[in-house]
């Protein structure tokens, strides 16, 4: 088959093509210890080599005796039976003395001198295990290419098996590559950054049974990396580069493949992951994996599990999914099948799927999803609440109970995620941090448990009040209180350029880091700037925008800009000075319903404890004593 250009492969059409070429490439055999044997594959069928049990055993403590003489016993005829000849005492699994065949249980004997009182007749064979019972000595126990269980390996020794051949473990090299790359134990400097996608991509590959080895770090250099590739190749049964998959100078993964092998697919329509190449060197897959960690993982996700099972013969397992409603438009990338972070909700009876935010690079959107949705690349995108598929990244029985809160961000909810986590309470606290306005626009649209908001009604001093009453409309909410806090100016240590106003923002010498629009913070700043007649455009820096307190300080901290609006818990965590500027209310709005919810009831216990608001208190900035009160 001749390469496939960049951008122009379905997926299904590369899976296809790419995986057929390693249908029938098998690993070799290896033979190991029964007890080793746990989700291995076995290379030839296996056969019992003794019966189990192997001879007639006591299945209970009794008596053993031979039934004829047992029989016309009765409560009103009871027999005797002479210890040593009639019966012989025998334990469970003891093995029945020759001439015997039944059992007597303890129970139902009593003991008199030299004789045991049966009141009861015995049948033949009663309470004695067959020879066989357990496994037969030459039966067919696993046919070959069966992954052992754990209850495998204990019928295997049972039945006398010892050692069996099984199917060697395939071999993934991995090569990480990239001058800026460094080993994950070390401190990276400005323009380095660690290697970690290697470790995952081990940890995944060892799961599925294979056995990973990664190479040190090679740097962006031709003949090296040449050299490695064809080094691994001999040891591997499978070949992983990472990064140097797209278009970039150093880009060398697809000249070596194609001087020393051949590239089937360069580019495949899906984001994240469009880049990667699917080669073949001395009959073997070599992959270049994009070096983005979500680009890399779902390739590693969709080829190499793939290529592991495959070569182990084994069918592929069905990745899990559910079926979620979606209750807003999300679009479809043009010539792209897009697979999107969700977090995933259980509301009035059904699963709903709410996307994260984009981007390959950001393994946040990973760590806090719940699940996968792919949105499919021809289709108009996915409609207000169309039912789609889910890959879940979590068991089905947590995704149930979580609570799923979407709204401003603030620290006092990273305590509230950590105390309902230590004190147990049998639910997460799931976050998706979108702004005030954003999380009042998710409650509407049913796609979470509550929101957060800290929005102020210029006309009349109240906060969150008129945006629920316009936002929400009819829906009945409860506004309760999370905490008071202060906003203000987040500047550098010791405030160098002198700031003490929102009028400074417009100094020619300043630069500024926005909010969002839609964040509480930018809706407090556009009043201000409206109430003292500042036109935004005189604000440099006011067209960037970050989507958190912390992505503000965290601007400040590295000079990107010279100061923000946000929180003083913000300027602290990162080191830098604080200036007030007003006290703002927090509230979390509660559709009414969710209130009496009993995962609503223990939050409000925590919130209300002492233990929660004196780690807040402790945080700076913060005042707890509305914390856990219905708000106006
Ligand atoms: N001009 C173009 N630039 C890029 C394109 C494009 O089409 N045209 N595609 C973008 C897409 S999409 C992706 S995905 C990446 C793929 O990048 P490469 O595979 O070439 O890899 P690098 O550029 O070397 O690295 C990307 C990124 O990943 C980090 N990285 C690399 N290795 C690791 C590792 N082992 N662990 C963690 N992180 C790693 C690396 O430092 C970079 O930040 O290209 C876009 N560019
Ligand atoms: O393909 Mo890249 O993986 O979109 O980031």
């Amino acid at each position: 088959m001749s390469k496939i250009y960049l951008e122009k492969v379905s997926l299904e059409k590369a899976k296809e093509e790419y995986l057929k070429i390693f249908k029938d490439y098998s690993v070799e055999t290896e033979n190991i210890k029964v007890e080793n044997s746990n989700g291995r594959v076995t290379a030839e069928a296996i056969y019992a080599k003794r019966f189990g049990p192997h001879y007639y055993a006591s299945a209970m403590d009794g008596i053993a005796v031979k039934a004829s003489n047992t029989y016309g016993a009765s409560k009103t005829n009871p027999l005797m039976l002479k210890k040593g000849l009639d019966a012989v005492i025998v334990d469970t699994g003891d093995p029945i003395p020759e001439g015997f065949n039944a059992v007597i249980k303890i129970e139902e004997i009593n003991d008199e001198g030299d004789f045991y009182i049966i009141e009861k007749s015995a049948t033949p064979w009663q309470n004695i295990r067959a020879i066989g019972e357990s496994v037969m000595k030459g039966q067919l126990m696993f046919p070959v290419n069966h992954m052992i269980r754990p209850y495998d390996v204990g019928s295997l020794l049972e039945a006398g098996v010892k050692e069996i051949n099984v199917k060697k473990k395939p071999l993934i090299g991995i090569i990480p590559t990239g001058d800026e790359i460094i080993p994950p134990d070390q401190d990276p400097e400005k323009g380095q950054l660690v290697d970690f996608n290697s470790t995952m991509m081990k940890i995944y590959g060892e799961q599925w049974g294979a056995k990973v080895s990664i190479t040190e770090i090679l740097p962006d250099k031709y003949e090296d990396l040449k050299k490695k590739v064809l080094d691994e190749i001999e040891k591997n049964d499978i070949l992983i580069i990472i990064a140097g998959s797209s278009a970039g100078r150093e880009d060398y993964t697809e000249k070596i493949l194609n001087e020393v092998g051949r590239v089937v697919v360069h580019g495949i329509n899906i984001m994240p992951g469009k880049p990667v190449i699917l080669g073949v060197i001395k009959e073997k897959p070599v992959i270049g994996i994009p070096g983005y960690p979500l680009s890399a993982l779902l390739n590693y996700y969709i080829f190499v599990r793939t290529l592991v099972y495959q070569m182990l013969s084994l069918d592929v397992p069905e990745t899990p999914y559910i079926n979620a409603v979606v209750r807003r438009k999300v679009p479809s990338q043009v010539g792209l099948e897009e697979f999107l972070r969700v977090n995933l909700a259980f509301i009035d009876g059904e699963y709903v799927a709410v996307p994260r935010k984009r981007g390959s690079a950001a393994m946040e959107s990973l760590v806090n999803a719940d699940g996968i949705m792919p949105v499919p690349e021809k289709s108009e995108g996915i409609g207000i609440n169309e039912k789609v598929k889910i890959y879940i990244l979590n068991p089905i029985s947590s995704i149930s109970k979580n609570v799923l809160f979407i709204g401003s961000h603030d620290y006092s909810l990273d305590i509230l995620v950590n105390e309902i986590k230590s004190q147990k309470l049998g639910f997460d606290f799931n976050i998706q941090s979108v702004g005030s306005m954003g999380g009042l626009m998710s409650l509407k649209r049913g796609e979470c448990h509550l929101a957060g908001a800290h929005l102020l009604d210029p006309q009349s001093g109240t906060y969150n009040k008129t945006y629920v009453e316009e936002i929400l409309g009819d829906k009945k909410v409860t506004m309760v209180n999370l905490i008071w806090r202060q906003q203000g100016l987040i500047v550098p240590k010791d405030n160098p350029l002198g700031l003490g106003k929102i009028e400074d923002l417009i100094r020619p010498d300043i630069n500024f880091i926005n909010r969002q629009k839609g964040s509480g913070t930018r809706v407090l700043l556009d009043y201000w700037l409206n109430k003292k007649g500042i036109p935004s455009k005189s604000i440099r820096g006011y067209e960037r925008e970050e989507f958190t307190h912390t992505a503000v300080a965290a601007a400040v901290a590295n000079k990107s800009a010279d100061v923000g609006l946000g929180i003083k818990a913000a300027a602290d965590a990162m080191d830098l000075d604080f200036i007030p500027l007003l006290e703002e209310r927090y509230d979390f709005i509660i559709p009414t319903d969710f209130l009496q919810d009993t995962r609503m009831g223990k939050i409000l216990e925590v919130i209300n404890s002492e233990k929660f608001k004196s780690q807040v208190i402790a945080l700076g900035g913060y005042r707890t004593d509305n914390t856990g009160e219905i708000m106006s």
